[in-house]
């Protein structure tokens, strides 16, 4: 009442006013209203259309039945007329019967020449139509271009892809341009009528039913893409993103609307086709120099830099955290990399750049094992760094694998804690068994990080953090492990110039002094050594942190953990499922092969 003071003069007006808001009736609107949208929100569909006719036949079996309480309890509740009203609203709402009902086809509408005219009458929403049209240059007749899946025109079932647009409300399209069709449109109040000449596909299948997510590996604006069809038609989408895709006919243009948005009207999203074709105009000729270097992760064994004693370090000791084996990355591996980070860029680029990856949804179970998580990132980002703070922050539910040696145990070390000590022989057997996820040799000692070790801590019911190289995430992409892939990502370089003025890292073995203040030379690397992964293993992680501020760079990663265990659903690569739906697989067999 308060804001309608300065707009009411008359006493008796306010009066009114205020005894009609008081209402007990009003109250119960608002009440009602508030409650339809929030079911509106949960987008409820009808179990069936028919509740009343089946109370009534459920109340005739009743009566033939014996006349036990429950029986007569059901047989009143059914009888009460504002059950049965209740029903009857039910199966009226369920029929959409409140819908305006179209008036009927006027006979003179058939009196054109085709024999295959149609009309079509389509009641007038807010909604847009979802479909965009074309002028056919030689002939000047207009065309149904594209009808978007989820859409008015779709949901009628009545406009097709190829239909040629004879008449709007009545009105000639002939010699008519594509812009004038639209105010054409907009005049009409309560009912679009249309005049088409049906396209010959009719019975072509609709392919909405189908059930395809993708999740996005690239950023799409269609505000920033002088090629869309139609930007109104559009869906922007960012990396991570998920996808349903709802038709794929159109090689070009794939039709496509969010996961989360399942009723919304598909909208345009550019084809895997169409962004490789993109991805690879972009890159410059000279790129392309194929050089036969086998990227050094691929190796079997490679130096690593070990044994470093994070006690030393960061005052704390961790069992199991120890350098990790993303092994030699400050050496060769690292400057190796970042030599040819413009080739390797240009080639795999220019093969596979990241497109869309096919997912599932996975709704995790109280007894299934926790995800994996996997922390990728260059040298010296943090990765180390941000694994220590997950396990103090909470002990009880982060876990770290313990590595493999075959050098000797040092005196302040215990077997199963710092390192299992196993033999040469045991080491090598258990190489030629595959048992490693990563290893290399070090001063003429072995060391990895074997699956056993994971299966280990996700047995105690705890998340496993894993740190390996990037070109290692394929040993644990399965559904028995379902990786979940943090890239920890260093910022631009001003900031890791301020922010890692007094850390220490640890390099490799041809430096002097093992443990030392970063170099600009390091940023550098670091930087170069980041893209060159995000460039080769991008489509395969989950979440990109930047760990500039070390505190914000945790609460983040921290958060993403907590979310992935709280949420309902989680979207996970098709690959891992053993027995994918047939006719999703059928559909998408083009966008597997990501490994
Ligand atoms: N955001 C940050 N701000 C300041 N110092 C940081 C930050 N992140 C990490 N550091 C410090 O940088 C050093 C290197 O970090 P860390 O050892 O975690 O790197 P890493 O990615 O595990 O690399 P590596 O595996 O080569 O050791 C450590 O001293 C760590 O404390």
């Amino acid at each position: 009442m308060s804001g309608t003071e300065s707009h009411v003069d008359r006493e008796e007006d306010y009066r009114f006013l205020h005894s009609m808001l008081m209402e007990r009736k009003i109250h119960m609107l608002f009440k009602i209203h508030e409650r339809l949208k929030r079911f509106e929100k949960r987008s409820p569909a009808p179990v069936r259309e028919d509740s009343s006719s089946l109370a009534l036949d459920l109340a005739e079996e009743l009566m033939n039945q014996g006349w036990g309480d429950e029986v007569k309890e059901l047989f009143a509740l059914l009888s009460k007329p504002h059950f049965k009203t209740l029903l009857s609203v039910h199966d009226a709402v369920a029929q959409r019967d409140f819908e305006p009902a179209l008036p009927p086809v006027p006979d003179d509408a058939l009196d054109d020449d085709e024999d295959s005219v149609k009309i079509v009458s389509l009641v007038k929403t807010n909604e847009p139509l979802g479909a965009t049209i074309r002028r056919d240059k030689s002939t000047g007749a207009i065309f149904v271009a594209r009808i978007m899946r989820g859409g008015a025109a779709d949901k009628s079932g009545l406009i097709h892809e190829g239909d040629e647009l004879k008449e709007v409300n009545g009105v000639s399209l002939e010699h008519r341009k594509p812009k004038e069709i639209l105010p054409l449109l907009a005049r009409s109040k309560s009912e679009v009528k249309f005049k088409i000449v049906p396209a010959f596909c009719e019975d072509e299948v609709p392919t909405d039913k189908e059930k395809l997510f993708v999740r996005a590996l690239f950023d799409y604006d269609p505000s920033e893409d002088p090629t869309i069809p139609c930007q109104d038609a559009a869906v922007a989408f960012q990396r991570g993103d998920v996808l349903q895709i709802l038709s794929t006919e159109d090689e070009t243009w794939w039709q496509a609307r969010r996961a989360e948005d399942s009723d919304s009207r598909a909208g345009l999203i550019p084809s895997k086709e169409l962004h490789e074709r993109r991805v690879a105009l972009q890159r410059p000729a000279a790129l392309f120099k194929p050089r036969t270097v086998k990227p050094p992760g691929d190796d079997p064994v490679f130096p690593v830099t070990e044994d470093v004693d994070y006690r030393a370090i960061t005052g704390i000791h961790v069992a199991g955290l120890r350098r990790s084996f993303r092994l030699g990355r400050k050496s060769s591996w690292a400057k190796e990399a970042a030599r040819f980070r413009r080739w390797s860029a240009g080639v795999h680029g220019s093969i596979c750049p990241p497109t869309y990856i096919e997912v599932i949804p996975y709704h995790r179970e109280p007894k299934d094992r926790h995800r994996l998580v996997v922390l990728v990132g260059p040298s010296g980002v943090g990765v180390n760094e941000l694994k220590r703070r997950l396990l103090i922050s909470d002990p009880d539910r982060y876990g770290v694998t313990v590595p493999y040696t075959t050098r000797e145990k040092r005196r302040q070390e215990s077997e199963g804690v710092d390192y299992h000590f196993v033999s040469v022989h045991m080491f090598e057997e258990h190489i030629l068994d595959h048992r490693f996820i990563e290893y290399g040799s070090h001063g003429g000692h072995y060391y990895g990080t074997s699956l056993d070790s994971v299966y280990r801590v996700m047995a105690e019911g705890k998340v496993c953090l894993l740190d390996v190289h990037p070109s290692k995430i394929k040993r644990v992409y399965t559904s028995e492990f379902k990786p979940y892939v943090v890239f920890v990502k260093p910022p631009r370089i001003e900031e890791l110039r301020l922010t890692r003025r007094r850390a220490k890292f640890v390099c490799d073995e041809e430096d002097a002094d093992p443990v030392r203040v970063f170099s600009e030379e390091d940023f550098v690397d670091m930087i170069d050594l980041a893209e060159t992964m995000e460039t080769q293993y991008g489509h395969l992680f989950d979440q990109v942190i930047v760990n500039g501020d070390i505190a914000t760079a945790f609460r983040e990663v921290r958060a993403d953990l907590e979310r992935i265990y709280e949420a309902e659903v989680q979207w996970v690569p098709a690959d891992w499922t053993c027995s994918p739906p047939a006719k999703a697989r059928r559909s998408c067999s083009h966008l597997a092969g990501w490994i």
